[in-house]
């Protein structure tokens, strides 16, 4: 089992994680944990911010050498802007009096709708929002980012391979057919302005950013997750809370401003008759099992099926709307704009690495509760010896990429 935490501010010194359970032997560095970083600060339409503000990593625990130990792993994300805010976010009592323009000026009393900002400050107690949107803030998807790497790398070592991309930024969609990524297309990935597969789709969402932008909006959009090369039996139906779907669509519902979540074909195979709802089971051409589709995106019965895994996320427009939503300063009781100073306009594209990264960490956490191991080495072979004892008859290989002489027959349906 996997148990993972984040603390820190969106404007604090420093983000912290730490992830429990990690078995000994898994390479990791931290120059890979700066690269998957770097990976969530690129997109368009991201704010200003992202461009003078650095993440700063340091693996605090758990790893030496390169290898992680069996302990704990501690992941620390400096905040290179730390200088600029240690008077306004100091752990330890400051006096604010002398503090000079913005920084005293900072009290946030009118809360942006569609943020944590109101209910926030209800809740907490506090008179203005600054200390809610410190946590609520976005900002800490970069800890999970972190410690998605520490999950991805044990992951890989199992041979499973994990890829996102964006389908969807405002009204652009991506065609629904196109070829699907896999991990071989991260790199054309990253060099997309909105991490976009289909080059034509991505201008068109550009395209949009840039109208967006000019026209004090934000923009959202929906980001698609798959994992590569999963053995069956990962999740299970026994229990609702062991359900893998049900696992990932917490994980992915628990990013900021993600607001639905589909599994394989998702909200379309509602209103699919059941005919063309599920994947049919059939003897390839090689002698082996398959499913002659993959419209259930890997997962039947809460696990895992052999294979690929297809999740979604829908995000909603940023909060900060540049053209400032009504609200209600909470210091005079009138009628107000929401606060803005700057924000994202779209934020898909990070969205989809933070995904990955939730992806990764749910289906980690689901091979150590399978497989166990308190080495990387004894976790493989108890793999092996799961794969190796399913009885040949049960053995199947995939989902079939050509249905050549598999049609049935029309008559026999319903014979
Ligand atoms: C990568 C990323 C970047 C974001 N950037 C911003 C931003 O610049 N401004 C903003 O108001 N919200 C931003 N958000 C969204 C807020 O964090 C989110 O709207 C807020 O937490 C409330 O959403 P909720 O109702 O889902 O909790 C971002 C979200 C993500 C995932
Ligand atoms: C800092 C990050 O995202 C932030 C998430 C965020 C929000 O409200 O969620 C608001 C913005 O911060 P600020 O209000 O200071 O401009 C984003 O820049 C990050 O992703 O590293």
């Amino acid at each position: 089992m996997l148990r993972w935490l984040t603390a820190g501010e969106s404007h604090g010194e420093a983000l912290v994680g730490i992830i429990e359970g990690v078995p000994a032997g898994v390479g990791l560095t931290s120059s890979e944990i700066q690269d998957a970083l770097a990976r969530r600060r690129l997109g368009y339409g991201r704010g200003a911010r992202m461009k003078f503000e650095q993440d700063k990593v340091r693996i605090l625990g758990g790893v030496r050498h390169g290898i992680t130990q069996g302990g704990p792993v501690a992941i620390e994300i400096a905040n290179t802007e730390w200088p600029k805010w240690e008077r306004v976010m100091n752990a330890d009592p400051v006096d604010l009096t002398e503090l000079e323009g913005k920084a005293r000026n900072a009290a946030l009393t009118r809360p942006r709708p569609g943020h944590a900002d109101f209910t926030g400050m209800q809740k907490y107690a506090h008179a203005e929002a600054r200390p809610i949107l410190e946590r609520a803030s976005a900002r800490e998807t970069a800890t999970r980012v972190a410690l998605g790497v520490v999950a991805a790398k044990m992951l890989e070592a199992l041979g499973v391979g994990l890829v996102s991309h964006t389908t969807a930024v405002g009204g652009v969609e991506a065609p629904v057919d196109a070829h699907r990524p896999t991990p071989a297309d991260v790199e054309q990935l990253d060099h997309d302005p909105l991490r976009c597969f289909d080059a034509a789709t991505s201008q068109a969402m550009v395209e949009a950013v840039d109208v967006a932008h000019k026209d004090g909006e934000t923009l959202g959009g929906v980001v698609e997750v798959l994992a590569y090369n999963l053995p069956p039996g990962l999740g299970s139906y026994v229990h609702w809370d062991r359900r893998l779907d049900a696992r990932l669509a917490g994980a992915l519902m628990g990013i900021q401003a993600i607001k639905g979540v589909e599994v394989g074909d998702g909200f379309l195979t509602a209103a699919r008759p059941g005919t063309a709802a599920h994947d049919e089971i059939v003897i390839g051409d090689d002698g082996q099992v398959h499913r002659v589709s993959n419209r259930a995106g890997g997962i039947e019965g809460g696990m895992s099926i052999g294979d690929v895994l297809r999740v979604r996320a829908a995000m909603k427009p940023i909060a900060t709307v540049p053209k400032a939503l009504r609200t209600v300063d909470i210091s005079t009781r009138e009628a107000a704009r929401a606060h803005h100073q700057r924000s994202d306009v779209c934020a898909v594209p990070a969205a989809g690495v933070v995904a990955e990264a939730m992806t990764a960490l749910v289906l980690a956490d689901a091979v150590m509760e399978k497989f166990g191991g308190d080495n990387i080495a004894e976790t493989m072979r108890n793999k092996d010896a799961y794969l190796a004892a399913i009885p040949q008859e049960l053995r199947s290989s995939g989902e079939l990429s050509s249905f050549d002489g598999l049609e049935e027959p029309a008559e026999e349906r319903n014979a």
